[in-house]
């Protein structure tokens, strides 16, 4: 359930106020939208005839305030002309307060009249001409609430209260306005909607119909997002719609609200699912699957620093392996994955430089070898699939530059050929069933265009993105860029069509912490997804050092490169391949448990260290939001921090108020997943933080 929390009170200094019509109340986000059935309630309060007075088509999707405004200074004008002869030719007439829901025949509460000199006040019939010209004119008695008769000015306001206005002038009937306005602005004049009370008046559901000439423009799925996005701005609580494009009509119901946690459930494989590998939760409790059987067979994880990947990753490695399936991960941080060194059919945890790279030109080669069986009459369906995990893929291909700069022998391309070798897997891997699973800390330009990124059939973000990175991640400004920051494992996957959907990724512990902490739940969670038998067994990665006897030629000359060495690395099944992780041993008899890498007497390489530096500044680096600034309402962007109510939150869509000229709506969630509406004057300067795009370029 999506918690509509109270938008933060104003701040002293400011006039912000929550959104709720001109009383300025707090029908917008006025707390938590509870679940349950409410009464079906027709508006429909524009009256038929609209179609016929505004014959013009609606002027897009959006046109419904320019119209009512269009309508308002039609009166406005109106009564200036008529009341030219009474109150000179260059009279100004102001109209205000105007009468609630009345869009076809709009009536102002107050109208005020700044006449000229040679207009005949002293006259006793003058007011009373004034009186009955306006009443004629606007369709309703107006009485003299004012007549500073020397400043030039009467000031008129309608006689008796208006019915309409003292029958909606409730929570619940202001809030049906506004919302009443939000639909006809975003669907067309001529829509007409059903409003759905739940307990304590909050709304629930709105039911829409609306016309051919606004379905058309529907087919576009961001202009159905972003009319949902305006009704967040708009409404109480986070809203959704169900498009059914075909009758042209629209459900829009409150959005569920995502668990903090989800721990990985136990693998139950059928030939239904064996190839679907499952990552997480939607908001509605579907799962979210890395499809390998999808025409693109390759996948993606991007997260800044502790958002989730290699926990998210973790899992995959999981499902492949209790799937019976080998996985080979290349760990340039060299400690994400030390914890599944002793998992069955984990086969190769690659740490330095040379294992990672061996480990590819080796995928590449058994890539090669399946191509060459399926041209000499192999089936491919036999093939098994194979899980190559290339995390922190950005930090991999710098580590993989600096090498070969490095160690490139003479003769050798400016280029180190693994590159190739990765975008060939990438682009044929899928008949090999070989499936590269990357790893990134920001959508990385290189990544995500070319080969590698045509190849993605499953993409995952964790985490809050740039408005940059969620073009580049989703192909939308807009999505994932107001991810709750401070929940691990929420971000944006894809769904069974391909389409991004929020979404909790699993909770998939790292044996080696669950070990050393012994948290019985996590263990249970691991004892769950432990296969059940090795069937692929762990591998060394061993190369021959430059003085060996292989190197010598029939001159006995050396031939050696490091190069060479790499590319003719040995594959060996490990001494202590059948040893399996213990999930009840006792922490001290656990070796894979504590152990950093450096005390298991792996002989780092300099760049190896220059890595661990990389990785570690990463670590400790704030977030990715410029310094405070001031700004008025009206230029505050999706996706800036503003300071609300002494917290920093998310803008989730900032657009003109629809209802109220001269206000911003805003839609808001916290770092905790809180959301919630305010309403700004346009040019109140609020405090926002702007995201700095993005150091990542740079790198690349
Ligand atoms: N899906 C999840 N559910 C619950 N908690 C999670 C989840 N994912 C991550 N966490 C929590 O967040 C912490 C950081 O996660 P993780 O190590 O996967 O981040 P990361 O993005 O890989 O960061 P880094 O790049 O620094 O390794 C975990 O130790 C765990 O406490």
């Amino acid at each position: 359930m999506a918690q509509a929390t109270a938008a933060p009170p104003r701040k002293p200094s400011t006039s912000t106020s929550h959104t709720g019509g001109r009383a300025g109340t707090a029908v917008i986000g006025a707390g938590a939208v509870l679940a349950g059935g409410g009464a079906l309630m027709m508006v429909g309060d524009v009256p038929a005839q609209t179609v016929a007075v505004c014959a013009a088509p609606p002027l897009a999707v959006v046109g419904f305030a320019r119209w009512r405004a269009s309508r308002r200074s039609r009166v406005t004008n109106d009564l200036t002309q008529a009341l030219a002869p009474l109150a000179g030719a260059a009279a100004v007439v102001k109209c205000s307060k105007w009468a609630r829901r009345e869009y076809v025949d709009p009536k102002p509460q107050r109208i005020e009249i700044r006449y000229q000199p040679e207009a005949r006040d002293g006259d006793p019939k003058w007011v009373e001409q004034v009186l009955s010209v306006v009443g004629a004119r606007v369709g309703h008695d107006y009485e003299v609430d004012a007549h500073p008769s020397h400043r030039k000015r009467i000031l008129l306001t309608q006689a008796g209260p208006s019915e309409k206005a003292a029958e909606d002038d409730t929570p619940r009937g202001r809030l049906q306005e506004r919302a009443e306005v939000t639909m006809l602005e975003m669907l067309g004049k001529e829509s007409r909607a059903k409003y759905q009370w739940g307990k304590d008046e909050n709304l629930e559901g709105i039911e829409v119909r609306y016309p051919d000439t606004v379905a058309v423009k529907l087919t576009s799925r961001m202009k159905r997002q972003q009319i949902e996005r305006v009704v967040t701005a708009m409404l109480p609580g986070r809203w959704r719609a169900q498009w059914d494009l075909e009758a042209s009509r629209a459900h829009f119901e409150l959005r569920p609200a995502l668990p903090e946690g989800v721990s990985h459930p136990k693998p139950v494989i059928t030939d239904a699912n064996r190839y679907r590998i499952p990552t997480g939760v939607t908001e509605d409790g579907d799962t979210t699957f890395w499809d390998l059987k999808s025409t693109l067979p390759h996948g993606l994880t991007n997260g800044k620093t502790g958002t989730g990947k290699t926990v998210d990753i973790m899992g995959i490695v999981m499902e492949f392996a209790f799937r019976k399936w080998p996985c080979w991960i290349s760990d340039p941080k060299q400690i994400e994955f030390l914890g599944v060194k002793k998992w069955p059919n984990v086969q190769i945890v690659a740490i330095t430089i040379e294992q990672q790279m061996a480990m590819i030109v080796r995928a590449w080669e058994l890539m090669e070898k399946r191509y060459t069986q399926i041209a000499t009459g192999a089936d491919e369906r036999d093939f098994e699939p194979l899980l190559v995990v290339l995390d922190e893929f950005a930090d991999l291909r710098s580590a993989i530059t600096h090498w070969w700069a490095e160690n490139k022998h003479k003769g050798a391309p400016a280029k180190c050929p693994i590159f190739g070798m990765i975008g060939s897997l990438a682009r044929k891997a899928r008949s090999a069933k070989i499936h590269l699973y990357f790893g990134t800390q920001r959508p990385d330009a290189e990544i995500l265009s070319g080969e590698v990124r045509d190849n993605l059939g499953f993409r995952h973000s964790l985490g809050r993105l740039s408005v940059d990175g969620a073009r580049m991640m989703w192909g939308a400004p807009y999505i994932g860029t107001s991810v709750p920051s401070k929940i691990p494992g929420r971000g944006i996957a894809m769904d069974d069509e391909g389409e991004p959907v929020e979404s909790q990724s699993y909770w998939t512990p790292d044996p080696r912490r669950a070990l050393r902490d012994r948290k019985e739940s996590d263990l249970e969670i691991l004892r769950n997804l432990l296969p059940e038998e090795i069937t692929h067994k762990r591998l060394d990665i061993e190369f021959d050092d430059e003085d060996a006897a292989t190197w010598l030629d029939e001159g006995g000359k050396s031939t050696y490169t490091p190069w060479g060495a790499i590319i003719e690395a040995t594959f060996r099944t490990a001494g202590d391949a059948d040893e399996i992780i213990d999930l009840d041993a006792e922490p001290e008899e656990q070796d894979v448990a504590d152990d950093p890498p450096e005390e298991m007497g792996v002989e780092f390489s300099r760049l190896d260290r220059h890595l661990h530096l990389v990785t570690d500044d990463l670590e400790t680096e704030d977030d990715d939001y410029g310094p405070s600034q001031n700004v008025p309402a009206d230029r505050i962007k999706d996706g800036d921090l503003v300071y609300l109510d002494d917290q920093w939150v998310v803008v989730e869509c900032a657009e003109a108020d629809l209802e109220d000229d001269g206000m911003i709506s805003l839609s808001w969630r916290s770092d905790e997943d809180e959301a919630g509406e305010v309403a700004l004057d346009a040019d109140e300067v609020m405090d926002i933080r702007r995201i700095t795009e993005d150091k990542d370029d740079e790198q690349n």
